[in-house]
């Protein structure tokens, strides 16, 4: 009897392997990439790819060349690794579909109705709608309101020390986090209708956006599983987490605010008149937006800090740039009530600011760029070779190729906050491969028609806290809590950051603590 039921099982699974090798695996074409189909069904390379993203795609590159198709999560993708052949992709864009990718993850990752006007939910240019509230004409009143927020959560509200008579310690990470996520959140989302004038409707609101917090990174956590294709409802924290989110985001709750965005504003009249979005898909909308606003910004914010302070020369050359800015602006601090107010053209003439943000985004950004093939065609190389895609097969470029390439990067691993800076101090756009010039060097906010929107702000807004930081805070690079102490007592400032000496472990995990000393300015 045993014996017959593992001979059934022998059979069921050979069948089953049989089936996959006939079916599930892809056997390569004249004049298609190579292909890598992986060990396990339906997976393929994802597990390897997951471990560790780089290293994956340096060796397969070894291997098959400039391009190379890996089966993963059940979709073929063609990774493309020469970066003289990206402007390819870009330029051959009528046989790419940027959009089935893009709006497919925003449905499966927040439930909302598709935003592809194809499936007749919505009419509205969702790009056109971004383009309009993100940039240009835009940014003056972004910037400023932003402005405003930082200088409220980290001065003068009791966001990162509820007590006024004692020193705060908390994390560099959680600093960041907190700071960028209200003040980001207050610019995109408004604030509650007469919040100012009662002090019960601003702890609530506070709870409330602290509360926001804490469900985004929950969900945050595991959009990496949801872009893969895993349903939400595997992750029952993740799902209540967005659901949360969302319900706060009902028109009902939206209608109490005030001061809201043009980009939130205009989303909430082009729901209203253009979709056919019930109430849940349109609240859930508007999560997409705060989660594509603050998913990458958050931890480009604490990159830049932390590199920027672990590095003295970087300090350095940033504390003298802020302090000229200021000086040629007329602008003085008053310590005792330090509000600073930089508009775009002083953010501008920023460029060592901006250097140590880009190179912190060089070091830690890892989206990659993906397209879909609408039909067969010939993708044709920067070297003349050209190769034949089959409709709805991927087509990739991961940006950290590039941006850990030693021949575009001198000692890639490193981190040199005046890599984008050129003899003169100005920005420096012209990075070469083998002596010839790069059209694409720099990628953590994608390429093309999908590149992301919010850049210009996303930039502003780093500036903008490092540069708070810098300016009203006191900060003795990591020294010793001794010289901290020192430092804070001439009433110079109410941020510092201290190297907690007792841990050790991985360099990016290292402790280093802010410390806050609200009392002096209040
Ligand atoms: C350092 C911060 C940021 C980084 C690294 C970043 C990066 C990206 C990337 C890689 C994409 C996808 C591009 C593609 O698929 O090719 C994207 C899309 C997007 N980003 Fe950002 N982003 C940042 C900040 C922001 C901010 C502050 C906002 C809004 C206030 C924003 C709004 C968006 C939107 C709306 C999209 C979707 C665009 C579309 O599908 O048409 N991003 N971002």
């Amino acid at each position: 009897m045993i014996i017959s039921i593992a001979l059934i099982w022998a059979v069921v699974v050979g069948f089953c392997c049989l089936l996959w090798l006939a079916v599930g695996i892809r056997r390569r074409q004249p004049g298609e990439p190579a292909v890598e189909n992986g060990f396990i069904p339906y997976l393929g390379c994802a597990l390897q790819f997951g471990a560790n993203p780089l290293q994956f795609l340096r060796s397969r590159q070894n291997k098959y060349g400039h391009i190379f198709t890996c089966k993963i999560a059940g979709q073929y993708i063609h990774f493309l690794c020469d970066p003289f052949s990206y402007h390819s992709v870009i330029r051959q864009g009528r046989h790419l579909d940027w959009r089935k990718f893009h709006f497919a993850t925003s449905v499966k990752a927040f439930g909302h109705d598709s935003f592809d006007p194809r499936h007749g939910h919505t009419t509205e240019n969702l790009h056109q709608t971004f383009l309009k509230t993100l940039q240009g004409e835009a940014l003056p009143s972004l910037i400023e309101t932003m402005m405003g927020h930082l200088q409220d959560v980290m001065l003068r509200s009791d966001t990162l020390s509820p007590s006024k008579d004692h020193w705060e310690v908390d994390g560099i990470f959680a600093f960041c986090y907190k700071v960028m996520f209200e003040s980001g959140y207050l610019t995109l989302f408004g604030k509650e209708l007469g919040e100012d004038k009662c002090q019960a409707r601003q702890t609530a609101q506070k709870a409330l956006v602290l509360n926001a917090l804490e469900n985004f990174k929950e969900f945050d956590k595991i959009f990496p599983a949801l872009v893969a294709g895993l349903p939400i409802h595997v992750f029952k924290s993740a799902y209540s987490a967005r659901e949360n989110l969302a319900k706060t985001m009902h028109a009902e709750n939206l209608s109490k605010r005030e001061n809201m965005s043009d980009l939130i504003s205009m989303r909430i009249i082009l729901n209203d008149s253009l979709s056919t979005f019930n109430d849940v898909s349109k609240a859930r909308t508007h999560v997409a937006l705060l989660w594509a606003s603050q998913a990458n910004t958050l931890p480009a914010t604490f990159w830049s800090l932390f590199y920027m302070i672990r590095s003295p020369d970087a300090m350095k050359a940033a504390r003298v740039e802020v302090q000229k800015v200021l000086q040629d602006s007329g602008l003085t601090v008053d310590p005792s009530d330090p509000t600073l107010n930089l508009t775009r053209d002083q953010l501008d003439n920023m460029p060592v600011l901006d250097s140590i943000i880009k190179e912190a985004m060089r070091l830690s950004s890892a989206s990659m760029n993906v397209r879909v093939a609408k039909e067969d065609f010939l993708l044709h190389l920067d070297n003349q070779e050209a190769y034949r895609i089959r409709k709805d097969d991927v087509i990739a470029l991961y940006p950290p190729m590039l941006h850990y390439d030693p021949e575009i990067y001198e000692d890639p691993y490193e981190y040199k906050f005046d890599r984008f800076l050129d003899e003169n101090s100005q920005e420096k756009t012209t990075f070469y491969r083998n002596g010839r010039r790069l059209r694409y060097f720099y990628m953590p906010f994608g390429s093309g028609v999908t590149k992301c929107p919010g850049r210009f702000f996303a930039a502003y807004e780093i500036k903008q806290f490092l540069t708070l930081v810098l300016v009203v805070g006191c900060l003795p690079t990591i020294e010793s809590k001794k010289t901290l102490r020192t430092q804070t007592q001439c009433g110079l400032g109410n941020v510092g950051f201290v190297e907690d000496l007792t841990e050790g472990g991985r360099e990016q995990r290292r402790v280093i603590y802010y410390v806050l000393y609200i009392a002096a300015n209040n």
